[in-house]
């Protein structure tokens, strides 16, 4: 074949038909690639860069995954999904085939060719057109349901520390808002690019995925003399002032990053993800007094200082007294409750406002607490030591619920959990 032959080829079968082939069969798309030759690499999973020239762009690539220790963006849309393919091969397939489509993604690129045809439904569904890559990141996580599926084979290869979470008192967790097989978390500085991204993803393994569940998230970060602030919550206290540095790779790989021989091989680099849908009753906060918001949580609202405290990152004393020799914290405050464990977790969470609940009335709205850690456990403990005690259960329920591993970075030319299936 000439090299004008190959690239009048390149230019026939284009990427949406590639992703039309790979989507159909993936069998049939690699034995059409292997006879290709240029055209294979170029469409396969191997080729695609992160665009060093994307405006708002995180990499892909790298030895973990983005949207973890990546700086946090204002809005996330979180999709639980369940697997309906039949075996090992095609759930691998699914994962090659969401890889260059998430690189394209977080380049903020159009998943579309310039001129497509009329005939067929356009590839990209177009709502993020003409906007940047908005900093998206997607984190791909898996949970413990997909590998009590006998039909993947994959048992032998689940960590010891993924298992459901417990039921802890005073859960509410509702089955519309847990679980799944596979996670998806997608990050972005803009709510339409998020939505977009797990969108598009979904469309691309048709017949191969289902939405379990879904919730969106947003947040902002105020500004205080110039450097970013600590976001506050629907609460309006400042949410995040004790958290583990994503910066300091002693902290990191302290809390979050599986170190090599701590779980299966498979997770070294990678972590595991937490969720909770947890309403708020803005109702009964509203309606309480100022003295009483802050001892729920320890911390005065307006500074996030400590009570009796000055400034927010002031040191905690949990024995400091008032003139009155009264604690300045109280005991089942939420603050003081969640130091008594040692276990430390990365706190990434986002409100959420999506309507009302029509039983009540009241607003659906809370934190989508997401939490990473290198062992679920961590989480189990500190939720224990809060358990019935904290103050704050008079404020808040536990509606939903899900734990996934998710899988280290990727490198080029691999793809997304790829160390899943080749480790044995
Ligand atoms: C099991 C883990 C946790 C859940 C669930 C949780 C829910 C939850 N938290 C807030 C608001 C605040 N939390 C704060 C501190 C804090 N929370 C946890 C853990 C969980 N929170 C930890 C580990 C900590 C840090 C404790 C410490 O070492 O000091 C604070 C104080 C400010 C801060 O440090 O971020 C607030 C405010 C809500 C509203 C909520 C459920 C809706
Ligand atoms: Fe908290």
């Amino acid at each position: 074949m000439t090299s004008t032959d190959e690239k009048w080829l390149e230019k026939k079968i284009s990427r949406r038909s590639m992703l039309k082939i790979t989507g159909a069969s993936a069998a049939g798309a690699a034995v059409l690639a292997s006879g290709m030759g240029g055209v294979a690499k170029a469409f396969g999973f191997d080729i695609l860069e992160d665009d060093a020239t994307a405006q708002n762009k995180v990499k892909f690539y790298g030895k973990h995954q983005s949207g973890i220790t990546t700086d946090t963006t204002t809005h996330v849309y979180f999709a639980s999904l369940n697997v309906l393919v039949g075996s090992q091969s095609e759930l691998q397939e699914l994962f090659k085939t969401w890889t260059p489509l998430a690189v394209r993604l977080m380049n903020g690129e159009q998943l579309e060719e310039a001129s497509p045809g009329v005939f067929t439904p356009p590839d990209d569904t177009g709502e993020a057109a003409g906007l940047d890559a908005s900093n998206l990141t997607l984190t791909f996580g898996v949970g413990p349901s997909l590998f009590a599926n006998k039909k993947f084979g994959l048992s032998a290869k689940r960590p010891s520390e993924l298992n459901e979470l417990p039921h802890f008192p005073k859960d509410q967790i509702a089955d519309q808002f847990s679980g799944g097989d596979i996670c998806i978390q997608a990050c972005a500085d803009d709510p339409q690019v998020a939505f977009h991204a797990v969108r598009n993803l979904v469309r691309a393994a048709s017949g191969k995925v289902t939405l379990k569940w879904t919730q969106t998230g947003f947040t902002s970060t105020p500004k205080e003399k110039d450097k970013k602030a600590t976001p506050r919550n629907l609460f309006a206290f400042k949410d995040g002032t004790v958290n583990p540095s994503p910066k300091s790779d002693i902290d990191m790989n302290e809390v979050v990053w599986v170190q090599p021989n701590e779980s299966q091989s498979w997770m070294a680099s990678g972590t595991y993800l937490v969720v909770r849908k947890i309403q708020m009753h803005l109702e009964t906060w509203d309606r309480t007094s100022l003295k009483a918001q802050e001892d729920t949580f320890g911390r005065h609202r307006d500074s996030g200082a400590p009570i009796g405290k000055k400034n927010e990152f002031d040191e905690v004393d949990l024995d400091s007294k008032d003139a009155t020799g009264n604690p300045h914290i109280s005991a089942d405050s939420h603050m003081a409750l969640a130091r008594k464990v040692k276990d430390r977790i990365l706190r990434r969470g986002f409100s959420y406002a999506s309507g009302l609940i029509d039983e009540t009335g009241a607003y659906d709205a809370g934190l989508l607490f997401i939490s990473f850690q290198k062992n679920p456990q961590q989480f189990i403990n500190i939720q224990n030591a809060l358990g019935r005690a904290d103050k704050l259960n008079e404020y808040i329920t536990h509606r939903g619920s899900g734990v996934f591993a998710c899988f280290p970075g990727v490198q080029k030319g691999s793809y997304i959990g790829e160390k899943l299936f080749s480790a044995f």
